[in-house]
């Protein structure tokens, strides 16, 4: 098998940009094209010249069609809407879908899921190591400290953030719902205003902070009788996140068509 051709969607984005440096730093993987929305300033520039690598010869352009057909695997942090249109086409390309994009509701996760029939996906709210290996250990941490320990979940982003909860708090609610044995959607807790009562046995509490530069800290608390655990991650540089996701692409290469997720990726799962 030759390198591995990506495309990179949202190229001009923050992620966009982080994702063709680490292409362009990684053996195995060439940039072969590079999206952005019909309309956006960055149509028609070098998307090496953007991400401030050097001249890639890749022009940033809007036709997904005419990228996606010459490619292995796509890489995708865009937004929910545009997703779900790039999962159709990819799977009809028959290529690699990594799925970096948050925000996504249960319609647009239904649609993922039926182009995950036809072509390798990968999703999830969080590509870097450190995070999926917290998740597991929320999971474990869950199990075995029971429901008198109650889960609050309190996420930080920069300012430009437009999706809350984070993806990522999203994660590690599920993975704290999956080691309960309980449904992260029948006991989540978005927000606290006014005079709420008391807190509901079994509940998951997510905190939301927005300011500044942060790329993205999260912390899930055990608070039980007479002491807390704490699990935390500090995000200090968005490489963390596009080595995960090109990782995901060439692990997918590989794979049969499904709806994958870091965990399996990483070899986390029990
Ligand atoms: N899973 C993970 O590990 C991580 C996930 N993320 C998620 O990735 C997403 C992007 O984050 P970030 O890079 O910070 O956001 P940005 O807004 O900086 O980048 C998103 C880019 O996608 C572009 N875009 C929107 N629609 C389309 C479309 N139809 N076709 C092509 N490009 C499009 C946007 O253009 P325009 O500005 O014109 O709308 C923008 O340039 C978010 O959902 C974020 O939460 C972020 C970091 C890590
Ligand atoms: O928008 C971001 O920046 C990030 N989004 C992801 C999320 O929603 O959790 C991952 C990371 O925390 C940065």
């Amino acid at each position: 098998m030759g390198d591995m051709r990506l495309v990179v969607a949202g190229a001009a984005g923050r992620m966009g940009r982080a994702l063709i440096q680490l292409i362009h730093e990684t053996p195995g993987a060439v940039l072969c094209g590079a999206l952005e929305r019909e309309g956006s300033i960055a149509l028609g520039q070098d998307a090496g010249l953007l991400a401030g690598c050097g001249q890639s010869g890749v022009e940033i352009v809007s036709d997904p069609l005419g990228v996606l057909v010459d490619a292995d695997g796509v890489l995708d942090f865009t937004a929910p809407d545009a997703t779900v249109e790039l999962a159709a086409l990819a799977a009809q390309a028959r290529i690699v879908h990594v799925i970096g994009s948050t925000g996504l509701t249960s319609d647009h996760l239904a649609k993922i899921a039926a182009a995950a029939r036809h072509a390798v996906i990968v999703r999830s709210g969080n590509m870097s190591l450190g995070v999926n290996l917290i998740a597991a250990l929320v999971e474990k941490v869950a199990r075995v400290l029971g429901s008198e320990y109650d889960i609050e979940i309190v996420e930080m982003h920069h300012r430009m953030k437009v999706d809350a909860p984070s993806g990522t708090a999203l994660l590690l609610g599920a993975a704290a719902a999956k080691g309960r044995g309980i449904e992260l959607d029948d006991h989540s807790v978005r927000a606290r205003d006014g005079h709420t009562g008391a807190r509901a046995f079994g509940d998951i509490g997510f905190a939301t902070l927005r300011g500044g530069t942060v790329v993205g800290d999260h912390k899930v608390i055990f608070a039980g009788p007479g002491e807390r655990v704490e699990l935390v991650h500090k995000a200090e540089d968005r490489s963390i996140f596009a080595r995960g996701a090109v990782e995901a692409a060439l692990w997918g290469r590989a794979r049969k068509p499904g709806l994958y997720s870091m965990i399996d990726v990483l070899g986390l799962a029990d």
